[in-house]
């Protein structure tokens, strides 16, 4: 997959494009409703012998237009390409997001971002908008097309009757029901971080855990233990994670959670090593224990929920 990086006042033209049929969006989750308009995209390449791409953009546009901070992302921008890879889309650009572009008017950004870069179809969700006050609908589109693209829109993806939406998938992973929110994304809901060096008490207490520092801004469960994977050096194994301040050692709470991953059949040393933690299901809440004997007690039942869970989901 090309990745073309815009910005505003971009040089491009027609004749540095074959001809192609983007997905326009933000596509913060790269969700099930995403995926949809990214696969449609790329089923029509194939029915016409076009390009498949996504277009996609930077900063979130509520940050620069609203001075919004940044909402938790559900996936940070290079986990977006990875995901967006995995469609095998030929081309994505990201365009850079600033008010200047923000305040294009919807012929403006026709022109200049799909007729200029030789877009020969559009794919956009039912509510997908453009230009300066989204004033540009798919409604609007083919006054705007100047009759040089087609159009596609994907109706609107639900479950249960609900929007499947970043915003529906952020309070469903921030109440800890990691198990709908690996519904609605359609794979589970994952992080990245490093390995840092923590306290050294797990392997005293025989499960020794992986820290993971993830990037702030990162949309985290809420604490507690649950079944996971993580994914070492190209390998998925089976854990147990818990998210909290241990307050069975620590009286003080810190400012951030700790997220600590007990690796299933697993013994390397991997400090500093990138680590991506899936979370599959929610297994109980933190607690504070009388002493290290109840917590080993308790910890060694949560690993037998985990391993119970992903027996039964291989079945
Ligand atoms: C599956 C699992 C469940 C845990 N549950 C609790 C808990 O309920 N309360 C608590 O205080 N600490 C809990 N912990 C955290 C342990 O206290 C922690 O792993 C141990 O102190 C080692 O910390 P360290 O990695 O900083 O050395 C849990 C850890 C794991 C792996
Ligand atoms: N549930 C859905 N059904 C159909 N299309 C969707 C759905 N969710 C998003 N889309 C479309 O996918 C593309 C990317 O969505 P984008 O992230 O820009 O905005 P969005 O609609 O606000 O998504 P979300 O609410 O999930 O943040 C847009 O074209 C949008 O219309």
């Amino acid at each position: 997959m090309k990745i073309i990086k815009l910005s505003q006042a971009h040089n491009f033209n027609k004749q540095d494009f074959d001809e192609m049929v983007v997905a326009l969006g933000y596509f913060d989750g790269v969700h099930k409703g995403h995926q949809k308009v990214i696969l449609k995209a790329k089923e029509i390449a194939e029915t016409k012998g076009y390009k498949s791409a996504v277009m996609t953009f930077t900063p979130h546009p509520l940050t620069v237009l609203r001075n919004q901070v940044e909402e938790d992302c559900i996936t940070s921008l290079e986990e977006k390409i990875q995901l967006i890879e995995r469609f095998e889309i030929d081309l994505l650009f990201i365009v850079e997001f600033t008010k200047e572009f923000a305040s294009l008017l919807p012929q403006q950004f026709i022109d200049e971002y799909i007729i200029n870069l030789n877009v020969k179809h559009v794919v956009a969700g039912y509510d997908f908008t453009y230009g300066s006050l989204g004033k540009g609908t798919m409604e609007t589109l083919p006054f705007h097309s100047r009759n040089q693209f087609l159009y596609t829109t994907v109706e609107k993806q639900t479950d249960h009757a609900r929007k499947i939406s970043s915003s529906l998938i952020r309070k469903v992973v921030r109440s800890g029901d990691v198990t709908y929110a690996q519904t609605l994304l359609g794979r589970p809901y994952s992080v990245n971080g490093l390995v840092i060096h923590g306290d050294k008490r797990g392997r005293t207490i025989g499960f020794p855990t992986a820290n993971i520092e993830v990037g702030e801004g990162y949309l985290l469960p809420p604490t507690g233990v649950y079944a996971v994977t993580a994914t070492v050096r190209g390998k998925e194994y089976k854990g147990v994670c818990n998210i909290g301040f241990k307050p069975t050692f620590n009286k003080e709470k810190a400012a951030r959670p700790s997220i600590e991953v007990h690796i299933f059949d697993f013994h390397s040393e991997i400090y500093d090593e990138n680590v991506a933690v899936s979370w599959y299901k929610r297994i109980r809440s933190e607690q504070k224990f009388n002493n290290v004997e109840e917590l080993i007690e308790q910890i060694t039942k949560d690993k037998t929920a985990a391993l119970q869970f992903f027996m039964q989901k291989t079945v």
